[in-house]
């Protein structure tokens, strides 16, 4: 029996996962996917920002997938397994907190998955500006480096050349045998990330010869979240002053943040996109006349000062 090839896409907290999924869901290629999108913040942002598809997506929310939620992974591809023949394909993608090892692990040791589905490649999304950062001080990317049979070596407009070519020696330090594809937005020819049957169980086991131990032992405790939301319409240039100011100041600790905004006198929801002390934003499409203009912003990072920062979204409401 065919096993259904599952594509895991992870990377780093804002390296541009959601970016590539989105390429991938809205390229014609003629296939039809089922995507599994795991966020570490409470509320659903990620979700939202995933372009509006056929395809199916289920959101995996409350967790990191690696660890709380991994039970939820296996009853979601069970679930999936029962529908074959709907979709030709799974595309998995982790919150950038992610260890990948146990991840890939849930394709050899659950047994009902095993035999149903079938890992195609760890693709890794690296964030050219920050990468540097996090092998310093983050496991986790390092793994995502380790564990990669694909890497999309991204944001190559915020590095220059010798930046570059540093990096990609950090990462053949790391990995040897992964392809390594230089990107902007993730663009890259999709048949160089998709069907690759490229996931090599031997030479993970080579650097990782535990990797089909079952248990794990993970935990983000220096790394929370912090999630504000609001039904009153926010004053745009009120929330830019601030976030900009915020982020300025405690954008090293603020790895990532995030929203759907809802301004005053907008008819579009705003799409607010932070990366340490970089960020962007635009309007996006209208919200939907039934639905509720409720503004979502999330913060990810070491030591949040949660009342500081509630009290300064609080203060972006419009009057
Ligand atoms: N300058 C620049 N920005 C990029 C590039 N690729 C993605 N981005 C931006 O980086 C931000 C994060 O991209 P996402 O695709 O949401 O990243 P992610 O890895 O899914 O983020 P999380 O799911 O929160 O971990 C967004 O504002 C993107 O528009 C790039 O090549 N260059």
């Amino acid at each position: 029996m065919d096993r259904v090839p599952v594509t895991v896409l992870t990377g780093y907290l804002g390296a541009g996962k959601t970016t590539l999924l989105n390429r991938i869901l809205t390229e014609e290629h003629g296939k039809r996917y089922a995507v599994v999108v795991n966020e570490f913040g409470e509320i659903g942002i990620d979700n939202d920002l995933v372009v509006e598809t056929d395809e199916e997506v289920f959101e995996m929310n409350n967790g990191c997938i690696c660890c709380t939620v991994r039970g939820d992974l296996i009853r979601i591809l069970s679930g999936l397994m029962r529908r074959k023949g709907k979709f030709d394909a799974i595309l998995i993608e982790t919150t950038g907190l992610a260890d990948p090892a146990p991840v890939a692990q849930t394709f050899f040791v659950d047994e009902d998955v095993q035999a149903k589905a079938k890992l195609d490649a760890v693709v890794t999304v690296v964030d050219a500006r920050h990468i540097e950062q996090r092998l310093a001080d983050s496991k986790e990317a390092r793994e995502q480096i380790a564990f990669a049979d694909v890497i999309l070596l991204n944001k190559t407009d915020l590095a220059d050349e010798a930046d570059l070519a540093r990096i990609e020696g950090r990462i053949r330090s790391i990995n040897k045998a992964a392809e390594i594809h230089r990107t902007e937005q993730c663009g890259i020819d999709l048949a160089k990330v998709l069907d690759r049957g490229a996931f090599d169980l031997d030479r993970i086991l080579e650097f990782e010869p535990s990797f089909l131990e079952v248990g794990h032992e993970h935990n983000h405790e220096d790394i929370s979240s912090i999630s504000f939301t609001d039904v009153e319409p926010l004053d745009e240039q009120l929330f830019n002053r601030w976030i900009s100011q915020v982020l300025q100041t405690k954008g090293a600790d603020i790895l990532r943040s995030k929203g759907i905004l809802s301004f005053k006198d907008q008819d579009d929801q705003f799409v607010f996109q932070g990366v340490h002390m970089l960020m962007d934003g635009d309007y996006r499409k209208p919200w939907a006349p039934d639905d509720p203009r409720i503004s979502r912003l999330v913060f990810i990072g070491r030591n949040l000062d949660v009342p500081a920062l509630q009290a300064g979204f609080e203060a972006c409401r419009a009057f």
